[in-house]
């Protein structure tokens, strides 16, 4: 699987912190998207990367959605992987893999009483539709066959073992909880098993 293009790209945040990564495509990827992988920090031969599996969210990652923990959870990750060196794989599975549109019909059945998983059932998708065969491709033409995983889902980490990707450790991202995602944040907690501890999260104490 190989390599397509590597760039270098300087990256700058909206609260200022600056770091530079390295924009990397491939070719040949099993569902044909155009996943991204950005090299961050420096990784010595031997090390092994710290890696965020980051499904794309337009709405919290592009225009500051507070529905969902996916914009901060996206800038903590590139400064912690910057840190201490890996990849962070921009995967293009908006909405748990259902698409856009199907994402905001979901909000809108929401937005009526459902959780985030039974409005998913509703319009007749699976809970979460996510696989990470492309990452694990991604992460064999990197090179990276040891990883320390960023992530508080364990499907994430389950899917990659299958998938033979060793992961040496699973490190939780920070928690970012406020009135508009503690609800979504909840669902993820009780219905997947995400090991969010919403007893100490930032701006939980807004929400209640
Ligand atoms: N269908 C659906 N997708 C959502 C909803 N809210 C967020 N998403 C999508 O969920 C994905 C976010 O996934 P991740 O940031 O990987 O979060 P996660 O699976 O909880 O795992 P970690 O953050 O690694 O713990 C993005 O693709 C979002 O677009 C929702 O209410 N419905
Ligand atoms: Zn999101």
């Amino acid at each position: 699987m190989p390599v397509r293009t590597r760039v270098t790209v300087p990256l700058e945040f909206a609260d200022g912190y600056q770091t530079t990564a390295e924009v990397i495509t491939f070719t040949g990827l099993a569902d044909g998207k155009e996943h991204l992988a950005l090299a961050l920090g420096s990784c010595a031969d031997g090390d092994v990367p710290l890696v965020r599996m980051h499904s794309e969210c337009m709405t919290g990652d592009v225009f500051g959605s507070q529905r969902c923990d996916c914009g901060p959870q996206l800038r903590e990750a590139v400064e912690r992987i910057a840190t201490t060196g890996g990849y962070l794989l921009y995967l293009r599975q908006e909405g748990r893999g259902i698409g856009l549109y199907a994402k905001l019909d979901a909000y809108a059945l929401q937005d009526l009483g459902m959780d985030t998983y039974e409005a998913n059932r509703a319009l007749g998708h699976g809970d979460d539709e996510r696989d990470y065969t492309a990452a694990a491709q991604m992460l064999d033409a990197l090179g990276a066959r040891s990883i320390d995983l960023l992530t508080n889902n364990p499907d994430k980490s389950s899917q990659l073992r299958d998938l033979g990707v060793e992961v040496r450790s699973v490190r939780p991202t920070g928690v970012h909880a406020s009135a508009a995602n503690v609800r979504y944040l909840q669902a993820k907690v009780s219905h997947t098993q995400h090991t969010i501890d919403l007893g100490v999260g930032v701006g939980l104490a807004s929400a209640s």
